[in-house]
């Protein structure tokens, strides 16, 4: 999308403000008749004090005064006004672009940064502001102010004003290369920014990894280079805005110099009253001013649509739907679930991420996933969720294609426990609720009943309203767990995807939490990614995937008996668990000869 497509696009939303608009460009107008006013105010005080016409001046004292106020009261809604259509703007913006993020496809979240997608949301959409406020009003205001003046030049001494309009193009020359260096310099700031945001939300969301690898030095090293080169940006620009600034004073003392000695030329030779001199050099500034800051708008205003580009790109990235779901639906009638023969590859991936999967899930079966890291297991609950699509092959629900559903209808089957908790940023009533909006506060408390985490809740000194901080940051993993598990029995979905957490609990929470999986998964089609090949023998079929293919299939008696994959995969483990009970048991004598050792006196 080229800039020009952005400023279209930026246009519509100017154009819901068509009213404020008007009245913005007649105070602006105004404010440019107050300005050549004021010229003329000079010449009049000037000319009363040379012609020692001291009545005047009781006159020319209350036209000041009321001058002064008209000015105020101008300006302060010139400003208000600017500062609130920008604001409307950006709200506007702000909301379309939240409300198509939510529509993106899983995809569009895998391939892209959410630092970037956070500084489009923030730094962009502030820049955009900008320019639909202020930068616009300038890019108009300067040219009118300068074209104004010139008229009133012209109507003071025609020649005067074509020798002095000369400087105008020279002060235009160093705006314009300096602009460009500006917006160079600026997209890079923009760049490092982002780059930036990108990192301290990495970051400043795990700091318990930091903290527990000791790579604090690291990562500072790491910001320093990030930070610096926000700065290194910075500096430059003081260095290209300074140049700007010195060269551009220049230039308007030079300016005001010839004016005064051109003036003050035609003054002496009495083709020119002192008053209207001075009205000269007013306008003068006027004139020239303009020329000076014009290349500096346009760069800002070119820097603001990159930003408007950059919001839009991704509003112009393909949803999965077109628009919010309007509510949740709710139980849908489930016989079975199949997979025929699915083939999957992520996008530019080179390889199959599944292979030919093919599964049969009747109503009321509890099914369990296992195999090697990377063997396709979560891959497999992606598709099911509709967040990607088969290449090859076909999902059906109850015998019909879920390509024909909606993902709303589609998603509407499953109650989803993915593996980290997900929890956001709230009191626990509300992340539970997020599993069915509607439901009544009773249905909250049996839920966290259900599965295990009333008692805890009720300890924390807030109860279901406890804010549990970011990410559920403020309970334990377990705990955590045992919410996601409460937030899915409450949506009551038929068909249930748990994605076991890899991260290993202390035995009690443990317990709790495998309590609370039976509990959910009481009378539900399941399907289970099992990493602990202990907690799903008495499931009713389990597959074994490897590299995106289902190797094996059968129930925990059967694949033992074939002495094939799951064969090794559960003696491995269980060798595994042995060795790791042996190291506890070990650690807890040794442990225990110490505190024996310590407590008996030598
Ligand atoms: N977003 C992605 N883009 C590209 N490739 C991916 C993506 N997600 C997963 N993969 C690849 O797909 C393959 C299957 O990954 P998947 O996450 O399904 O494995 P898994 O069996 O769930 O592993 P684990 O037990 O470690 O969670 C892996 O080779 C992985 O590298």
């Amino acid at each position: 999308m080229k800039q020009k497509g952005a400023f279209s696009r930026l246009s519509t939303y100017m154009l819901k403000h068509k009213l404020l608009y008007t009245v913005l460009l007649l105070i602006t107008l105004f404010s440019i008749v107050l300005d050549l006013t004021m010229a003329w105010f000079l010449a009049r005080i000037t000319d009363a004090a040379v012609r020692m016409d001291v009545e005047a001046f009781s006159g020319l004292a209350w036209f000041g005064g009321l001058f002064l106020i008209t000015a105020g009261v101008s300006s302060y809604f010139s400003a208000y006004l600017k500062i609130n259509i920008s604001a409307k703007i950006r709200n506007e913006l702000r909301l379309d672009l939240m409300n198509h993020t939510l529509l993106l496809p899983q995809s569009y979240f895998d391939r892209n940064h959410s630092g970037d997608l956070l500084s489009r949301f923030t730094n962009d959409n502030q820049s955009v502001g900008e320019a639909c406020g202020q930068v616009m009003i300038d890019l108009l205001r300067n040219p009118l102010l300068a074209v104004a003046s010139f008229a009133y030049l012209i109507y003071i001494n025609w020649l005067l004003a074509l020798i002095c309009i000369t400087m105008g193009p020279l002060l235009y020359l160093v705006g314009k290369v300096f602009g460009k260096a500006m917006r160079k310099n600026s997209v890079q700031v923009q760049e490092n920014m982002s780059r930036t945001t990108s990192f301290l939300n990495d970051i400043l969301g795990s700091s318990m990894v930091f903290k527990s690898f000791s790579i604090e030095r690291r990562l500072m090293k790491q910001y320093k280079g990030y930070s610096d080169s926000i700065n290194a940006g910075e500096q430059n620009r003081g260095r290209i805005e300074g140049a700007t600034g010195a060269l551009s004073s220049v230039l308007g003392n030079l300016t005001f110099l010839l004016a005064l000695v051109i003036a003050g030329y035609f003054v002496a030779k009495g083709s020119l009253e002192v008053g209207a001199m001075i009205a000269f050099i007013q306008l003068m500034n006027y004139l020239v001013m303009p020329f000076s800051a014009l290349p500096g708008l346009v760069a800002s205003m070119q820097q603001s649509l990159g930003a408007a580009q950059r919001i839009f790109e991704v509003m112009d990235a393909p949803a999965e739907v077109e628009a919010l779901p309007e509510k949740q639906m709710q139980h849908p009638e489930f016989e079975q679930l199949n997979l025929s023969e699915v083939t999957f590859s992520y996008p530019g991936a080179g390889k199959l991420s599944l292979n030919q999967a093919s599964l049969e899930l009747p109503q009321g079966m509890q099914m369990a996933v296992v195999g090697p890291s990377g063997g396709g297991k979560s891959t497999l609950f992606k598709l099911l969720l509709g967040f990607y699509n088969p290449d090859e092959g076909e999902i059906l629900i109850n015998g019909q294609t879920v390509q024909g559903m909606s993902l709303e209808q589609l998603r509407s089957h499953f109650a989803y426990v993915p593996q980290e908790s997900g929890l956001y940023t709230g009191s626990i009533r509300e992340n539970i609720r997020n599993g069915r909006q509607d439901a009544s506060e009773e249905e909250v408390i049996e839920a966290l009943r259900q599965a295990n985490a009333y008692d805890f809740v009720m300890e924390l000194p807030e109860g279901v309203d406890s804010e549990i901080g970011e990410h559920g940051s403020r309970l334990s993993g377990g705990q955590r767990q045992r919410l996601s598990i409460a937030r899915a029995m409450l949506k009551n979905a038929p068909i249930l995807l748990l994605d076991e957490a890899t991260a290993a609990l202390d035995n009690e929470s443990e317990k709790m939490v495998q309590q609370a999986i039976r509990k959910l998964m009481k009378d539900k089609t399941t399907i289970v990614i099992a990493h602990r090949l202990s907690t799903i023998q008495s499931a009713d079929v389990i597959l074994v995937m490897e590299n995106g293919e289902i190797v094996e299939r059968g129930n925990h008696e059967e694949l033992l008996a074939a002495e094939g994959r799951y064969y090794d995969l559960y003696n491995s483990q269980l060798e595994q668990e042995e060795t790791e009970g042996k190291e506890e048991r070990s650690t807890n004598e040794e442990y225990g000869d110490k505190q024996g050792a310590l407590l008996t006196p030598s």
